[in-house]
């Protein structure tokens, strides 16, 4: 098999002039339901007669609700590594997938010939949101797949459980660091609607008062901490999609899709042009 590296003399998300269909790379904490949110989008996208590409890329997934085109679990058996390295499920997981992602070119290819048939490239992940913060098979999935296709992070958040002001503004920093180490257009998928509405959170994001006065009522010494972030994330909520959805019941789903696509007009926009130049920068440094 072969590793392709990009030609100087490619462009993003358009090589040989084709428009590419968006990746859309599922990424959340464990149980914010990431599954049933790819499962629903799945499902959707089949209804319409615009089958996607799938990938499940979460090696401890014990029953995947939809087919997928390529799995990591048909080339890596988490248990196996964890027995072989020693490790607990974490580190079996994030070794798992850094071992897959020494195959990535294979993947990339396999998606390219079926890039011209499908609307979109769904990606499940791992709940093990520290692989898009330090780890390197992180940046080689997201840097390999949005130097070729218009890739859109989709932050999965359980929303019931982000109500309270510390987990609300713990959830958006690991979102804030993830914006900022994948640099790629991001829409911040509030789920789980159907148990409690986004609403507060919209609130929080958009009116700042409103979220000083929910932290006036927290009486932890993380307080004042949270007090302080909270200036620094209004920037970073400058940068953000935000949508409600349930991945039970499929509402907000069609919202969820036109977020998608004004994030790959972004990409295109803004983003395209600054990969093109890491990409020509780094064939030419090698
Ligand atoms: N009420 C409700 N429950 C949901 C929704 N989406 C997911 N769930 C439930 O949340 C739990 C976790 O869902 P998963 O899809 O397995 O979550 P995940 O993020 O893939 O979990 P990991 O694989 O552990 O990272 C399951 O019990 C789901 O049924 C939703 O929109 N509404």
């Amino acid at each position: 098999m072969s590793t392709s590296k990009p030609s100087p003399t490619e462009t993003p998300a358009s090589t040989n002039g084709k428009k590419q269909p968006p990746v859309i790379l599922c990424i959340g904490m464990a149980g914010s339901g990431k599954t049933t949110f790819m499962q629903r989008i799945n499902a959707h996208l089949h209804a319409k007669k615009t089958p996607p590409y799938v990938v499940n890329l979460d090696p401890a997934v014990g029953n995947l609700p939809f087919t997928a085109n390529i799995d990591v679990r048909d080339t890596v058996n988490y248990k196996e590594v964890m027995k072989q390295y020693n490790l607990g499920p974490n580190g079996g997981i994030l070794t798992s997938l850094n071992l897959f992602t020494t195959k990535f070119d294979q993947v990339l290819d396999l998606i390219a010939k079926r890039a011209d048939s499908v609307s979109h490239i769904l990606v499940d992940t791992p709940g093990q949101i520290e692989i898009f913060t330090w780890s390197a098979s992180g940046s080689i999935i997201t840097d390999t797949l949005a130097s070729t296709y218009p890739t859109v992070i989709a932050y999965i958040i359980d929303t019931p459980r982000t109500t309270a002001p510390a987990t609300f503004m713990s959830n958006m920093l690991y979102a804030c660091s993830i914006l900022y180490k994948t640099k790629l257009p991001f829409i911040l998928v509030f789920n789980k609607t159907d148990v409690v509405s986004h609403e507060f959170a919209v609130e929080w994001m958009t009116d700042f008062e409103k979220f000083q006065e929910a932290l006036s009522h927290d009486t932890t010494y993380m307080s004042s901490l949270m007090n302080s972030m909270s200036l620094v994330l209004d920037e970073f909520y400058s940068h953000l999609k935000v949508v409600g959805v349930s991945a039970v019941t499929g509402n907000g789903v069609e919202d969820f899709f036109a977020a998608v696509d004004e994030a790959a007009v972004e990409y295109e926009r803004d983003y395209k042009p600054e990969i093109e130049r890491m990409i020509k920068e780094k064939v030419y440094n090698s």
